[in-house]
This record gives structure tokens, C-alpha cells and sequence, in this order.
């Protein structure tokens, strides 16, 4: 694992951005596509401002999600719904390549319907992102993985529904960890004082919380954080 600490929120997306564009490029050259897993939180703000700026084939992208919410598309909770409005026209992906939830239906539903797409995005049921964006909320929970939840042992599913999610709205799907571990890349983003309690507790007193428990297999695993988070460090 590698951590990074730099100054700010602003540090945090231009590092980032390196990251993607790097493994993006590297991805394309080796294997002619670019797997990503996107999260929602606050991560989409560091990526729709900093991926714009990235250098890339963009047409060789598939984009996913590590959690989406059951919501209407339209809703500010839809962390696709978000990045549609507010990625996609500053960059030169289209719609058709982000593999989204289906609307209207329940989050077991979406949660079987994500899988079968995926299956089809990845040419078989091996869903190997090339990098998987992960932010981490104050509980300690990624993607849509809380602490104390029995989706923290799901093995069999790929992506799990999820209807009691303690941090609104309830109903969600999620990347389970045989997906999340079995990543090439992975990268933590973290910023603010709000966090820094969380990443020292995963950081530095190797608590066991879901965010801890993303070690990926036979990748990297990278955690950027600006001064505020790394506080307690
Ligand atoms: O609900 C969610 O929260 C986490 C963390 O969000 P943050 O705003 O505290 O960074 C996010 O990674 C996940 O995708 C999202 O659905």
C-alpha cells in the first residue's frame, strides 16, 4: 500500500488525475480498453473537475460503478445521474460507455441487471477493473460496504443489493470484495478534517472497517489524503 499526503483538495485531484492517466493509458496500450469503477460522494467532485484535464484515448474507456444508488436518474443522489451532467460534457465520453443501473425497478433487480451487464462489458463474469476509485465516509464504509453489515462477507454475489443502507437513500447496489480485491488498481481519495479520525483508525491503527478491507489481490492500492484528513497520521 502506498499512501500519499499532499497539501489540499486541489493536490488531491491534479495527483489523482496523474494516476488515471497513467493506468488509463498503460490499460489501453496493453490490453486495448480501460476498465474504471467510479464511486459517488466526493470523489465525483475531485474527477469531474480533474478527469477533464487528463490526456487519453477516451473512446477506449468502459466506465462503471463500485455503488450506485436506486434512484431516479435525475435525482441528486444518482451518482451517475451526476456524472452525466456534470462529466460527460466536458470530456469526449459518451453515455453509452458507463454501464449503469436500470431505473424503476427494485435494488435486487438492478443489483441482477448491473451483473448481467457487466458480464456482457467484460466479455464473461471475471469483472477485472483496471482502477477502481474508492472514496471512504466517516464510518469507514466504501463503496456500499458498512461497518457491521453482513454484505461485509458476501462471497458469492459479484454485486449485492442493498436496502438498509444507514447513510441515505437505503436502497443501493455495490461491488462486493472478490470485485473490489480482484481490481489491478485501486485508489482511496481523501480530503478534509471530517476524515482525519477514519484514516488514522484504517491508517495508522489498522482497525478492521470496511475500507481496511480492500486489499487487492495481485494490485496496488494507493490512499491520497491532503493535510487535514492526514492529521491524526
Ligand atoms: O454514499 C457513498 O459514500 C461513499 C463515501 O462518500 P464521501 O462523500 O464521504 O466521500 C462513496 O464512496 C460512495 O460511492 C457513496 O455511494
Amino acid at each position: 500500500m502506498t499512501t500519499i499526503k499532499v497539501s489540499d483538495e486541489q493536490e488531491i485531484i491534479s495527483r489523482l488525475s496523474s494516476y488515471v492517466q497513467k493506468i488509463s493509458n498503460d490499460a489501453i496500450h496493453n490490453r486495448g480498453k480501460f476498465y474504471i469503477g467510479l464511486s459517488g460522494g466526493s470523489v465525483v467532485k475531485y474527477l469531474c473537475e480533474g478527469l477533464p484535464t487528463v490526456d487519453t484515448d477516451w473512446s477506449k474507456w468502459v466506465l462503471a460503478f463500485c455503488d450506485e444508488r436506486v434512484v431516479p436518474e435525475d435525482s441528486d443522489d444518482s451518482t451517475f445521474g451526476t456524472y452525466k451532467r456534470q462529466l460527460i460534457p466536458k470530456t469526449q465520453l459518451k453515455e453509452s460507455q458507463f454501464v449503469v443501473i436500470k431505473q424503476g425497478v427494485s435494488a435486487e433487480e438492478a443489483a441482477k441487471d448491473y451483473t448481467d451487464k457487466l458480464k456482457a462489458a467484460f466479455n464473461g463474469d471475471d469483472f477485472k477493473f483496471d482502477l477502481l476509485l474508492l472514496g471512504m465516509g466517516p464510518d469507514g464504509h466504501t463503496c456500499s460496504l458498512f461497518p457491521g453489515h453482513p454484505l461485509l462477507t458476501e462471497t458469492t454475489l459479484k454485486v449485492a443489493p442493498i436496502t438498509d443502507s444507514p447513510k441515505p437513500p437505503p436502497s443501493r447496489v455495490t461491488l462486493t470484495y472478490p470485485v473490489v480485491n480482484s481490481a489491478r488498481n485501486c485508489i482511496f481519495a481523501c480530503s478534509g478534517a471530517g476524515k482525519a479520525e477514519m484514516v488514522k483508525r484504517i491508517l495508522k491503527d489498522k482497525e478492521d472497517l470496511p475500507a481496511s478491507q480492500v486489499k487487492p489481490v495481485s494490485g496496488s492500492l494507493y490512499w491520497i489524503v491532503d493535510n487535514a484528513a492526514a492529521a491524526h497520521l
